[in-house]
């Protein structure tokens, strides 16, 4: 144990650190233990008798041992000491035999705890609807998936079989010592007045402290992270001091709440390690003094205060465990409390009756109160290129991603033939209508697994025509291992245009009948913009497409355009139209043709 000394924090870090996502309460993570515990009891059972039987064998030992010191004081024959010391020794063995099965069966149980509980985390974690992930960045979500999956895997592997050992084996010890003595047993009582009071202060802090240690981990990890993420954007102005700031603020946090927990284990300790010698002394003093008066043998004192002395390894485990146990419980807590996260949608499975997309009346809040769209009815042509213009800020990659069904609206509706686009199951949304984005992440894994995610039973040759619809063909068969070669993080990178084309390639495998366009090419150099809009011309083709449009000729171009002003659509027509409307539309086209 450790017996580091610190001081008392002056706060409590548990007060100071707070999460985004949510975390269950307390009873919530004893209903999900209870509900795992029931759900492996099989296993756990077997466990605890293999524990049982392993702890009981090796009582006998301390037991004979008493009986041959009495055997001893009453005079013995040497055949017979032999004798109970081969049997003593045949028990070593059963003891040893069942406590190795039991370490096994232990190992059994907890991974397969483990297993269930990763796998329900994972499919939770992959369902968060993408507000939530938005808001919420990544730190929190990272911590979560990683320290806290860990912490969680380490408790539920060795702690849970260790704290059942501990109990099984002190329940065993201390009933095996009533048997033998009950008035010699009252000694092994005489650690608790100090045992009890240490360990109940300590864990009406523990929790609340190694929660607040948790969240630190994840407010560290954050800052880091997007430190790394934004590393061209810091360096380019100049935000260096800053980010050290912040990161130096996030582990001072971290420092605090791991001196507070520190404190904590500090003074239990201490405490913990002076109670477990006291019932052994107090066994040989009382007992010694009731052998004076012939009220036990000698055999029995000895044979208690070696029971005494084997209660001092599974309480020892026991209270090390419950403080690791605390770990894993606020982990626990963080990873079941993203079962809190309310769900943005419930699929249904009502089939639409046409490839019709309407929007009415639709509302969406990012803050509840503060509507960013007020209400907006578009009814999409089938096939038409419809584009979207106005002020930066009106709402228009909002109204987007409404129509690709990403944010349900907080009013009104956005239907695909008739049903809401978020009561389609997403694995059907997403053949139906896609957003493009500039964001197009390359994945760790072979080009065409990327290209598969667009749809996962693509033959290599429909990924091969995917790739050649949008152009990309040439440079992905150049690649050192063509299509299989390894790109991503850490493998081959490819560039922001290759990954544009890449994103593009996915789009054509999914085949949705609707394209919602946000800034697809505002970011690249114009030459691969140029090229960039060819291959999505080659996927926009037999489209319904709304283009978020930045550049005006892209309005031009279009078959409608839309003007989107403070959350709502205050004009609607074609190029020519606007223009002899003399509207919004028309001075904003006057404007940009004088530039
Ligand atoms: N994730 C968000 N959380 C809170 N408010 C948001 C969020 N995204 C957008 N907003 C707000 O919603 C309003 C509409 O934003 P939106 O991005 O839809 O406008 P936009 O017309 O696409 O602007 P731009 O052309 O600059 O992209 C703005 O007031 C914006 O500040």
């Amino acid at each position: 144990m450790s017996d580091t000394q610190v001081s008392e924090p002056v706060t409590d870090p548990a007060v100071a650190a707070s999460a985004k996502l949510p975390v269950a309460d307390a009873q919530a993570v004893k209903a999900e233990s209870l509900r795992l515990i029931r759900h492996h009891r099989g296993g756990l059972i077997r466990v605890v008798l293999l524990y049982v039987g392993s702890a009981a064998a090796g009582l006998v030992g301390p037991f004979i041992l008493g009986q041959v010191v009495d055997a001893v004081v009453a005079g013995t024959t040497s055949g017979f000491i032999a004798a109970m010391s081969l049997l003593m020794l045949g028990f070593l063995v059963v003891q040893a035999v069942l406590r190795k099965l039991a370490v096994r069966a232990g190992m059994i149980f907890g991974e397969t705890v483990f297993a269930e509980l990763r796998e329900d985390f994972m499919a939770q974690v992959t369902s968060l609807p993408l507000s939530t992930v938005e808001k919420a960045g990544t730190g929190d979500l990272v911590s979560r998936t990683t320290n806290d999956v860990d912490s969680v895997s380490h408790t539920v592997r060795f702690g849970v079989p260790q704290v059942v050992v501990s109990v099984v084996t002190i329940i065993i010890t201390l009933a095996a010592a009533i048997l033998t003595s009950p008035l010699l047993s009252i000694a092994l009582l005489v650690g608790v007045p100090l045992l009890y009071p240490a360990t109940r202060w300590y864990l009406k802090r523990s929790s609340a402290g190694y929660k607040a240690e948790r969240e630190s981990y994840a407010v560290v990890n954050g800052s880091i992270t997007e430190t790394i993420e934004g590393a061209r954007t810091v360096d380019a102005l100049g935000l260096g001091g800053l980010r050290r700031n912040r990161i130096d603020e996030a582990l001072t946090g971290s420092f605090a709440a791991e001196r507070y927990t520190l404190w904590l284990r500090s003074v239990l300790f201490p405490a913990a390690d002076t109670a477990f010698w006291l019932p052994v002394a107090g066994v040989l003093l009382w007992g010694g003094w009731l052998a004076s008066v012939d009220l036990v043998t000698p055999g029995a004192v000895a044979t208690v205060a070696l029971f005494a002395v084997r209660l001092i390894d599974p309480v020892d485990l026991l209270i090390m465990w419950t403080d690791e146990i605390q770990v894993g419980a606020a982990s626990l807590a963080r990873i079941i409390g993203i079962k809190n996260v309310p769900a943005d949608r419930t699929a249904t499975d009502v089939q639409p009756s046409s490839d019709d997309i309407t929007v009415s009346g639709a509302r969406y809040a990012y803050r509840p109160g503060h509507d960013v769209l007020h209400g907006v009815d578009l009814q999409l042509r089938r096939g038409e290129r419809l584009a979207m213009v106005g002020p930066s800020g009106a709402g228009k990659s909002t109204l987007g991603r409404l129509i690709a069904g990403i944010h349900p609206p907080t009013g009104g509706s956005v239907t695909v033939g008739g049903v809401p686009l978020v009561d389609r199951p997403l694995d059907a949304l997403r053949r139906e209508v896609a957003l493009v984005t500039q964001e197009h992440h390359v994945f760790v894994g072979s080009l065409a697994d990327n290209i598969r995610l667009g749809k996962a039973d693509a033959t290599s040759t429909e990924i091969e025509k995917a790739l050649d619809d949008v152009g990309a063909l040439g440079w992905a068969r150049a690649l050192p291992e063509g299509l299989d070669t390894e790109v991503g993080s850490g493998a081959y990178e490819v560039t922001p245009a290759q990954a544009q084309e890449v994103a593009l390639a996915r789009l054509v495998l999914a085949d949705p009948h609707t394209l919602v366009l946000d800034e697809a090419t505002s970011l690249i150099d114009p030459q691969a913009a140029r090229d960039l809009e060819r291959s999505l011309s080659a996927v926009l083709e037999g489209r319904t497409v709304v283009a978020i449009a930045h550049r005006l000729h892209t309005a031009h171009d279009a078959d409608r355009v839309a003007v989107v002003e403070n959350g709502n659509i205050t004009e609607l027509g074609s190029h020519d139209e606007l223009l002899a409307l003399g509207g919004s539309y028309a001075s904003l086209w006057r404007s940009w043709r004088t530039e």
